[in-house]
């Protein structure tokens, strides 16, 4: 398994107490899945993201991505794992309003410390990927529309051939037919690039593109 969270519990300080958020979730995710996570308001989503990002640190259970079990590492090995291996798509696309579309994946690239040639082709072919035509790739993110800025973002995501790819509520942002361009997007990323993908979403029309779809409620997560 590529995502493999195991008898997960997180809990935040409330006053006195604690509030447990996550309550001993188990997950796998194979290659090439695509998982979808449904559930109302504070049931613990992005928690479970945030943990499965290693961003969080539970407190017992373990996480391991892609064969590495994350509980030893340090927060700057935990930082490489996620750099190298992890992609984030969260529900705003964070672009950098200064670069154009090819420039944010560059960037990733320049941290990275690829040749700049090699990046900006890979920068171009992901692009392509997500259907962003060449001169869309030369445009800021106010020169594009919301569904645009979201593919962008995936690409970015991408950009790092991540094992994991972690989406919270792509489509929040989008009208009912751009969300679903971005969510069969995803969907094909997931089978093309083999990644474990979990997304988040409110939105249970666009389930039917999951292999599978998993339900949190109270911080406790089942199949749906
Ligand atoms: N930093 C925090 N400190 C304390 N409690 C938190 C913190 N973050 C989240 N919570 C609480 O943990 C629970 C789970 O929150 P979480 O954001 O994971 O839910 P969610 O399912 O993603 O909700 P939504 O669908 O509204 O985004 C909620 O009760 C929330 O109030």
């Amino acid at each position: 398994m590529t995502l493999t969270l195991t008898d997960v519990t997180l809990t935040y300080p409330d006053g006195d107490t604690r509030l447990t958020a996550l309550d001993h979730v188990t997950l796998d995710v194979a290659p090439g899945e695509f998982a979808a996570v449904v559930g109302p308001s504070g049931s613990g989503k992005s928690t479970l993201l945030a943990v499965a990002a290693t961003l969080l640190t539970p407190d017992s259970g373990t996480v391991a991505i892609a064969g590495r079990d994350t509980s030893g590492l340090s927060r700057g090995e935990r930082a490489h794992l996620r750099r190298d291996r992890v992609g984030i798509v969260f529900q705003q696309a964070n672009l950098i309003p200064a670069l154009t579309a090819a420039e944010q994946l560059e960037a990733v690239g320049h941290l990275r410390g690829d040749r700049p040639r090699a990046g900006r082709e890979r920068a171009r072919a992901l692009l392509d990927a997500v259907g962003l035509d060449a001169a869309k790739q030369r445009r800021r993110p106010h020169q594009l529309s919301g569904g645009e800025r979201q593919r962008v973002n995936i690409a970015r995501a991408l950009f790092a051939e991540p094992a994991v790819l972690l989406v919270d509520e792509p489509t929040s942002a989008l009208d009912h037919d751009r969300g679903a361009r971005v969510v069969a997007l995803l969907a094909e990323v997931t089978a093309r690039h083999g990644t474990a993908t979990v997304m988040v979403t409110h939105d249970t029309a666009l389930l039917g593109r999951a292999d599978r779809v998993l339900t949190m409620a109270d911080g406790r997560l089942t199949a749906a």
